[in-house]
C-alpha cells in the first residue's frame, strides 16, 4: 500500500472583499463580498514508503496547501486522501503522531523557551518514552550540530541554527513521514549542504518518506530522484528528475576543444553548431538522430581533440523552461 495516495484532490479558499474606503467599510460589514481560490483543482499522485519527493512549482502553485492537507491542518473540498491508509483530518490524533512537518517561514518551537527545553514539551505533547526520547534527541543534537544552543532562547537563534533546530524538533517522536515546507529558505550555502545531508540521511538510514518543497532547485538535484510540478492547482508532471530534463530539452549540447582550428560544421543527422571560437564549438545535437557516443567517436576519428563535454542544462533552466512551456507562473 502506498504511504501517501491522492486523488483528484479540491481546495478552495474563500476570501472576503471589500471596496476602498469608509463606503466600502460600511457596505462591507452590512453586506459581506466573498471571492474563491481554487488552490487546488484535481490533484493526483501516490507516494511509496522511502520515497524522497521533490515537490516544486510556482509561487501560489498549491504545494503548501496540499502539504496542509496531507498534514491534517486543512480539510480538502473534494477528492480523496490518505497517509498510512488514514484520512488526516479526520484522524489527526493518530495521524499528528506518525508525521513531522517543517515549515520554513513558520516556527514549532517556543520563541521565548531555551531549544532543550522546547524538545522536552514536544516529548510531553507527542508522548515519548524516556529513554527513547533521550536517544533520538541526542542524536539529532549531535547531527544536527545542536549543542551550543541548546540552553538559548529560539528567539536569539540564526536563522541556520533555527531550521536545524525546527529539523530536530520534527523529528524528536521519530516520524515515519516527513514533510518540509521550504526548509532552506534564506539559509546560506554551508547549513544549506548540512539540511540536505541530514534530509539524505533519514531517508536512506531510516527510510523516512519524506516529501520536500522548495524553490531551490539545488535542493532538488541533491535530494530528489522524482518530481511532481504543480501549476494552477493541478499535476503538471510527476517523472524522474531526469526524465523532466529530457522532456524540456529534446536537444543536447556538446562542447569540443580542437588541437587545431576548429572545422565549421559536422556532418551528421541532427548534429548543429550553435557556436565557434578558433578552436572550439558548441554543438547542438539531437540524440534520438545521432546517439552522443556515435558524434564523439565520429569527432575522435575525425579530428585531434583536447577535450570534449556533454552539457546539460542547469535544472534551475530547466525548471524555468518547463513553468514557461506549461504557463505555470503567476500571471
Ligand atoms: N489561507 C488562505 N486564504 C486564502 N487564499 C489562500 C490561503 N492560502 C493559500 N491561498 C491561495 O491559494 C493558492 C495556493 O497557495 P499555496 O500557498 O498552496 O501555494 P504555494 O505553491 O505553496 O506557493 P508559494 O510557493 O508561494 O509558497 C494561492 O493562490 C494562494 O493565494
Amino acid at each position: 500500500m502506498p504511504h501517501i495516495v491522492v486523488e483528484q484532490l479540491i481546495k478552495t479558499y474563500r476570501i472576503s472583499e471589500r471596496a476602498p474606503g469608509f463606503a466600502g467599510a460600511v457596505r462591507g460589514v452590512l453586506q459581506r463580498r466573498h471571492r474563491t481560490v481554487e488552490a487546488l483543482s484535481g490533484v493526483s499522485f501516490s507516494l511509496e514508503r522511502g520515497e524522497l519527493l521533490g515537490f516544486i512549482g510556482p509561487n501560489g502553485a498549491g504545494k503548501s496547501t496540499t502539504i496542509k492537507i496531507l498534514a491534517g491542518i486543512l480539510r480538502p473540498d473534494g477528492g480523496r486522501v490518505e497517509v498510512s491508509g488514514r484520512d488526516p483530518f479526520q484522524d489527526r490524533e493518530q495521524h499528528v503522531g506518525r508525521i513531522g512537518v517543517v515549515f520554513g517561514q513558520r516556527t514549532q518551537l517556543w520563541w521565548d523557551l531555551p531549544v532543550g527545553e522546547g524538545f522536552d514539551l514536544l516529548r510531553d505533547i507527542y508522548r515519548v518514552e524516556p529513554a527513547r526520547y533521550r536517544r533520538t534527541r541526542d542524536e539529532l543534537v549531535s547531527l544536527l550540530k545542536l549543542d551550543r544552543v541548546l540552553d538559548q532562547p529560539v528567539r536569539q537563534l540564526s536563522l541556520g541554527q533555527r531550521m536545524r533546530a525546527e529539523i530536530a524538533a520534527a523529528l524528536l517522536h521519530e516520524p515515519e513521514l516527513l514533510f518540509l515546507d521550504e526548509p532552506t529558505i534564506g539559509l546560506d550555502a554551508p547549513s544549506k549542504l548540512a539540511v540536505r545531508d541530514f534530509v539524505r540521511r533519514a531517508n536512506r538510514e531510516r527510510g523516512t518518506t519524506v516529501l520536500l518543497t522548495t524553490h531551490d532547485m539545488h535542493d532538488i538535484e541533491a535530494l530528489a530522484e522524482r518530481v511532481i510540478v504543480i501549476g494552477h492547482g493541478r499535476v503538471l508532471a510527476d517523472s524522474p528528475v531526469e526524465a523532466l530534463r529530457s522532456q524540456v530539452l529534446a536537444e543536447r549540447r556538446l562542447v569540443v576543444d580542437f588541437a587545431h582550428e576548429a572545422p565549421t560544421r559536422i556532418a551528421l543527422p541532427g548534429v548543429a553548431v550553435l557556436s565557434r571560437e578558433d578552436r572550439s564549438l558548441v554543438l547542438g545535437f539531437d540524440p534520438a538522430r545521432t546517439a552522443a557516443a556515435a558524434l564523439i567517436a565520429h569527432i575522435a576519428a575525425e579530428h585531434a581533440v583536447e577535450d570534449i563535454r556533454l552539457e546539460g542544462l542547469a535544472i534551475e533552466e530547466v525548471i524555468s523552461r518547463f513553468y514557461a512551456m506549461h504557463g505555470a507562473a503567476e500571471a
